[in-house]
């Protein structure tokens, strides 16, 4: 008997059903649905306030969910919380970089190492690893991450993200207060990353233009819910964007 082949779809990678999330009894998404397919990058987009940081807080378990329930990979999580999350392969490059100024790089990635729970006889393949990725982060290795560039300070971010060799990274607006030319710069070595090795994103960013460049597909939110879901290439000119905001 030959062996049949497998049609199976691939589980999502992270889902939600009728999530319901809010701060102080106001609630931000209500019902939420949103799906992120394995590899892809998905990019959301929308109003300040809209709830993407809301979002990506909750999925990555920063922020606790009032009901609904959070997918990872077609099973439901009981708890949702980061070290959960890190060590089923998730991780997060949080808005405003989240660095300590007061550490050298080499010392934010020593801590981040530990943080993501690998063995220390791993440790320095790990490291090697980023560098491959982000090999910038050689030039500034040494110095103390308050010292750094807008741009640099961002790659210690994404490099610090990329320790626990994630599946599926969760960007909140890295490219903020960066020219467009320092976000592709940045960027682009991460969505090779992705192409290489199926890794899942959800990219969430102000900066439209240039995430659309490196992105699969779409989601815009507004006050709370998805209010539509296009192929980059459908929102390429201004107008049809402009219609969205
Ligand atoms: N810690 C918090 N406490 C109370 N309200 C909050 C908190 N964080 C966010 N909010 C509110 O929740 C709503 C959604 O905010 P959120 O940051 O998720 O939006 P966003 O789409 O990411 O916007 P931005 O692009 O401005 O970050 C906003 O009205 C915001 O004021």
């Amino acid at each position: 008997m030959t062996a049949q082949p497998n049609h199976e779809p691939q589980p999502l990678v992270l889902e939600t059903r009728g999530l319901v999330v809010g701060y102080g009894g106001r609630p931000v998404l209500r019902d939420f649905d949103f799906k992120l397919r394995p590899a892809e990058v998905l990019c959301l987009i929308g109003h300040n306030g809209a709830g993407k940081s809301t979002l990506l807080k909750t999925l990555f378990g920063l922020v606790q969910r009032q009901d609904g329930q959070i997918m990872l990979d077609g099973r439901a999580l009981e708890t949702v919380e980061p070290r959960r999350l890190t060590a089923a392969g998730v991780s997060l490059v949080p808005e405003g970089r989240g660095i300590f100024p007061g550490l050298t790089v080499a010392e934010t990635m020593k801590m981040g190492l530990w943080s993501a729970g690998v063995p220390a006889a791993e440790r320095a393949d790990r490291l090697d690893w980023v560098m491959s990725v982000l090999p910038a982060l050689k030039q500034f290795y040494e110095r103390r991450a308050g010292n750094l560039s807008g741009g640099q300070q961002q790659m210690v971010s994404i490099g610090r993200a990329l320790l626990s060799r994630p599946r599926c990274l969760l960007m909140d607006e890295p490219s903020i207060g960066l020219a467009p030319k320092l976000f592709q710069d940045l960027l682009q070595p991460i969505r090779q990353l992705q192409k290489d090795t199926g890794m899942a994103i959800l990219l969430v960013e102000q900066n439209v233009k240039e995430a659309l460049k490196i992105s699969d597909r779409v989601v815009v939110m507004k006050s709370g819910a998805i209010i539509r879901e296009a192929l980059p290439e459908e929102l390429n000119d201004n107008a049809k964007l402009m219609e969205l905001y």
